[in-house]
């Protein structure tokens, strides 16, 4: 086993890539609380030789609730547009965010990779109410990354004025981390291969959400942030190329080839 001990020597100042793990990917969706563990040790392997072979040196990981977030903030009736003021409904969907992301950041430390934890919920605030844009400082991210670290952040609930708390998905903090750190490329493993057209055939490139709509649509899993149709949404409005890919096209995006849908 690698020490997960961060290398600041290596860690240069470039733009690092932002790795989004869709919940759907290393849990399962359908059973409360449980992991895939097979799909996120594959995962985490793939992330792990990337480093490990200098095919990306910077990094951010975010990952997404799964069975972890959905299932308890769908029980709540608390969505990305729609909060809660109760305590225990924000601590249940917080508490279950964080026992995922301690999974996660185990799996990616038995590999060697230095990765530590980020809770949005103790950072981030929706300023203008659920409607307005989400406010996500970096200073905290952008550090660990310069000392060697890779940051592993995590759908979660977000202090929203006039409304509580509602969930910030691993979509809109993907969003922010790539436009703020200047992202040199950004990628979305889910379960599927890409954004499938009608007939089920990978679509290879979206430019215009208006061209793929009709075939967009939410999740087939519990989840309350918007399924594929947000997440196409929200990768349009980068200036980073992003992709949408599964399992499979996981360590290709790491090395910087084509996989999945490319969205730009
Ligand atoms: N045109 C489409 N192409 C591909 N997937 C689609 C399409 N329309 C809807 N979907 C659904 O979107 C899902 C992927 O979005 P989802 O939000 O569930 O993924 P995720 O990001 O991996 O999970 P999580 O939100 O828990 O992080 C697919 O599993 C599929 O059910
Ligand atoms: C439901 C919660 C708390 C997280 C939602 O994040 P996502 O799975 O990336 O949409």
């Amino acid at each position: 086993m690698t020490e997960a001990t961060p290398s600041a020597e290596n860690a240069d100042d470039g733009p690092p890539v932002v790795l989004k793990l869709g919940g759907s990917l290393i849990t399962e969706k359908d059973r409360p609380e449980t992991v895939d563990d097979a799909a996120l040790d594959d995962a985490c392997d793939a992330v792990a030789d990337a480093l490990a072979s200098g095919a990306v040196d910077r990094l951010v990981v975010v990952h997404g609730g799964g069975s972890f977030g959905h299932h308890h903030a769908s029980e709540r009736g608390v969505s990305t547009t729609t909060g809660t003021r109760d305590a225990d409904a924000v601590a249940a969907i917080h508490g279950a965010m964080k026992r995922l992301n301690a999974r996660v950041l185990e799996r990616l430390r038995e590999r060697g990779v230095p990765a530590v934890p980020v809770h949005p919920l103790s950072l981030a605030a929706r300023t203008d109410g659920a409607d307005g844009g989400l406010d996500l400082p970096l200073g905290s991210t952008a550090t660990l990354l310069d000392e060697g670290f890779v940051p592993v952040l995590h759908g979660d609930g977000v202090a929203t004025a006039g409304d509580g708390v509602t969930v910030v998905s691993g979509d809109e903090l993907v969003v922010e981390l790539a436009t703020g750190l200047g992202a040199r490329r950004v990628g979305v493993c889910s379960t599927v291969p890409g954004v499938l057209d009608d007939d089920g055939s990978v679509v290879r490139e979206i430019r215009d959400f208006e061209a793929v709509a009709d075939v967009l649509g939410a999740s087939d899993a519990t989840d309350v942030s918007g399924g594929m149709a947000a997440k196409v949404r929200e990768l349009l409005a980068l200036d980073a190329p992003a992709s949408v890919f599964g399992a499979d096209g996981l360590t290709p995006f790491l090395r910087g080839e084509e996989a999945g849908t490319r969205i730009d």
